[in-house]
């Protein structure tokens, strides 16, 4: 029986997303997008710059809502429900990492890790256990009282991605998470990345330029002309 690896964790159905909807300079983004992700699998999300992965992922992720299409996290349908319901969910359930890391700049790297698990209802010693076993977990443990500005660019962006695991989600939804870093820190940070996934049984949709990096990750998929296809 292997039930929970047949589990659809993301599932986007017919999604349309437009910018300016009935004015002249409408900018109809995402077109009918379909895409499920199982328990477990990480997808490349791979497009041309401006083609519509953040707003994919925006809408993937509960942060905004499509024009038409359903968005179904953990099998729960969600686009109509009530903006409590989808913080909720979003916190339980997704961590987001950015391609610039966004940590708060004047919390320490432990601080940033614990910020979201106290927003989610997580007792102090708690979340700053969970904090420092996730930074050990990528290799930055002796970085855990410093700020992101005393940090280099690839350790700012593996605290990220223990932020984003703080709560222990069951999706994680990257946008060029190593977009802004030299190859070999990308190889560095995304290898970590994929450990952390692997060792969690976590489901992940990265969007990437990097085709190496998207060679790695279970499946592709493309975004073109506002559709997805699989490449
Ligand atoms: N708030 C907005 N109002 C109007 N147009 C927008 C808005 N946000 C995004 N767009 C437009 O929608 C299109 C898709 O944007 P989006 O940021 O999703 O693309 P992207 O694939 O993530 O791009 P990049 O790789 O450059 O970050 C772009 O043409 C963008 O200019």
């Amino acid at each position: 029986m292997n039930d929970r690896a047949g589990e659809t964790v993301l599932r986007l159905s017919g999604i349309e997303k437009g910018y300016n909807r009935g004015k002249p300079n409408e900018v109809k983004v995402l077109r009918g997008c379909d895409l499920t992700v199982a328990r477990g699998e990480v997808v490349a999300l791979v497009a041309p710059s401006g083609a519509g992965k953040s707003t994919l992922l925006h809408i993937a992720g509960l942060l905004d809502t499509p024009d038409a299409g359903t968005v179904e996290i953990a099998g729960e349908a969600l686009q109509d429900k009530s903006d409590r319901r989808r913080t909720l969910v979003r916190r339980a359930e997704v961590g987001f990492v950015y391609q610039f890391h966004h940590l708060l700049p004047e919390f320490s790297a432990l601080e940033n890790i614990m910020v979201p698990q106290l927003a989610n209802g997580v007792a102090r010693g708690a979340a700053e256990a969970r904090a420092r076993e996730l930074l050990d977990s990528v290799g930055v443990g002796a970085r855990a009282d410093h700020r992101p500005a005393a940090m280099s660019g690839g350790e700012q962006q593996r605290v990220a991605f223990c932020r984003a695991m703080a709560n222990g989600p069951k999706l994680l939804l990257a946008d060029e998470p190593t977009g802004n870093l030299d190859p070999e820190t990308s190889d560095r940070v995304f290898s970590a990345l994929m450990q952390l996934v692997q060792e969690t049984g976590l489901s992940a949709l990265i969007a990437t330029h990097n085709l190496e990096l998207a060679a790695r990750m279970d499946r592709r998929v493309r975004m073109n002309g506002g559709l997805l296809t699989a490449g």
